[in-house]
Formats: structure tokens, sequence, C-alpha cells
């Protein structure tokens, strides 16, 4: 009998991850995945996403804290978890003079209720190069047949670090795509990405983590309604920046004007109201919210001043 803590699918509590010689890679975090939702874990380079990963895969025990993927303890209770997951590992490795259809044959014979070969091919666009050896794959092809593998079980829970790295970009999408498709019906979805266009696109939540500790998380909107948009126009030669209204603070370049602001649109119609009025024709302007790369570089920014504190 399957139990979820709460109806959550993955459920991390405090979850800490020390390595030998006392360095804490992952730092106390919690978080948790609802059945059926894409979530996305980012972060800086070594911020602990992959020491994450692996606990909640079962490759590795907690040094603290509770994880519980379907209800069980991924590590302790691997047998239970193993084959309701679909695991695609940042470097998946396969004997390289297989050709890709044995490759999934042969993963195929250890997966109970496995897809048929040509349907896991089929599904990530490898069904022309299945008599190609796996040496002669480009690395996103690599790492369309790490997808596969990954899908052929029909995983409940699906662990995804990283796979669209390598990937051209129509691969990229492409794999956007069937991955929007595996949650449709239901899937849920552990991502990890470097994309930040790719969590933007994807994701129901996200969590952003940095130097082992989460420091910002919830709906891509949520995460960067705290960040300043911005409204870009020029000036037409008769006009300075000096002229504008003084609630409209800018930053100006000669004539270029970039206005950053928490209000996008209480601003923008200050500004339209102030342009009409003036009889000034505002040339290339451009109005839109934080996206979350300026939302994650910020993040990224305010973490290099603490480098070196912890
Ligand atoms: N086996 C290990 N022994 C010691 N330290 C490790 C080990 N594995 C990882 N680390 C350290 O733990 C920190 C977190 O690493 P981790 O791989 O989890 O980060 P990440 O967020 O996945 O990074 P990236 O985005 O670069 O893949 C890093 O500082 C890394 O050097």
């Amino acid at each position: 009998m399957t139990q979820t803590t709460g109806g959550q699918v993955i459920d991390v509590e405090e979850l800490r991850r020390t390595y030998v010689g006392g360095y804490t890679a992952v730092d106390g975090i919690s978080f948790s995945v609802a059945r059926g939702e894409l979530f996305a874990l980012l972060g800086t380079n070594g911020a602990g996403k992959t020491s994450t990963v692996e606990v909640l895969e079962g490759l590795a025990r907690p040094d603290g804290g509770t994880v519980r993927v379907l209800g069980h303890d991924p590590y302790r209770e691997r047998t239970a978890v193993r084959p309701r997951v679909g695991v695609m590992l940042q470097e998946g490795g396969f004997p390289s003079d297989l050709t890709v259809a044995e490759t999934v044959r042969m993963c195929a014979g250890c997966t109970s209720g496995a897809r048929p070969a040509g349907e896991a091919l089929d599904l990530v666009g490898l069904t022309k190069r299945s008599e190609v050896r796996v040496k002669q794959l480009s690395g996103g092809e690599r790492r369309r047949l790490d997808l596969a593998l990954a899908l052929l079980g029909r995983p409940e829970v699906l662990f995804l670090d990283e796979p669209t790295t390598g990937l051209d970009a129509e691969g990229r999408r492409d794999t956007w795509e069937l991955v929007r498709e595996l949650r449709n019906e239901g899937t849920t979805v552990l991502l990890t990405t470097h994309y930040l266009e790719e969590a933007e696109s994807l994701a129901d939540r996200l969590a952003i983590m940095d130097q082992g500790r989460i420091v910002a998380s919830g709906t891509p909107a949520d995460v960067t309604a705290s960040r300043p948009g911005r409204i870009r126009f020029v000036l037409p030669g008769h006009v300075t920046a000096g002229q504008l209204p003084l609630s409209l603070r800018a930053a100006a370049d000669g004539r270029r004007i970039e206005i950053r602001t928490r209000q996008v649109q209480r601003d923008l119609g200050q500004l339209l109201r102030w342009a009409e009025e003036s009889g000034v024709e505002l040339e290339a302007l451009d109005a839109r919210s934080a996206t979350l790369e300026e939302a994650f570089l910020d993040i990224a920014a305010r973490s290099g001043e603490t480098v070196g504190a912890r």
C-alpha cells in the first residue's frame, strides 16, 4: 500500500548532507512536490542540487533530516521505490560498443513492465539512430538516450538532472514538449537545470539553492514578483531626462532611459500620461516584469558577496 505524506510524492524535511572532512553541501532544506507537479531545483554551481537529488534517488543517505519518495525512505526502502522511479543522471554510463537499440533492449530486460524499445526511442526522437553505436552519438543524442532509458519503466516519478545540456535549440524544445506531456499524464517530475528559461517554461514550482540552502521558492511568478521590472525607452532629441516626472526614478544614458520598478503598470501609466500631456513621442518603448534569469543573477551576485563568510 502506497503512503504519501499529505498527498506529497516527494517530501524533504530539514535535509542535511555533509561530506568527509565536514563540508556541509546541503544545509537543512525542506520542500515538497505534489503528485503530477513539475518542480525545478535551481542553483549556482556547487549549490547542492546534485547532493540533494542523489538522496532523493536513494543513492546516498542523509546526514540529517528526512526524505520520503512515494511515502518511503528511498535509501532504506530502495526496492519499494526504485521500480516506480525513473532517473536520468548527469552522466549516464552505458557500454559504448552497443547500438542504441541494443542498449535500450538490454535495459528493458532489467525493467519490469518496460515499454517496448521502439516506443521509448520514438518518444525521444531516436528511432532513426537505432542501429548506430552509442559511441557514435552526439552529446545531445546521448542525453536523449538517457531520457529514453529513464522512461522505460513508465515511472510515476521522474528525476531529470540537467536533461537538455548539450541539446540544440530544437532538441531542447522537443524534450520540453515530451516532459510537459509526461507531466500532463500525471508523472511527477523533479528537474535540475542551468537553463532558467527551461525552469520558467516548465516548472509549476521551483526552489533556488545557494550554498546548501534554499534562498527563494514558489511559482516562477512568485520568485520574480519580488524583483524589479524595467521600462526602457528613448527620448526624442528635444527632450532631456530632467523633464521626466520626479516620481519616475530613472537611469539615463543620454536619451536612453531605463526605469527599474516593482510597479511596472503604475509607472508605465504615469509615463504614458506624461508623454501624452507633454506631446512627447517615446521611441523603442519596452516594459516588462523581471525574468527568472534576473532574479537568479541577483541571488548569485549577492551570494558572491557572502562567499567566504560561511
Ligand atoms: N563527494 C564529495 N566530496 C566532497 N565534496 C563534495 C562531493 N560531492 C560534492 N561536493 C561538494 O559539495 C558541494 C555541492 O555539490 P553539488 O554537486 O551537490 O552541487 P550542484 O548544485 O549540483 O552543482 P553544479 O550545478 O555545479 O552541478 C560542492 O561544493 C562540491 O564541491
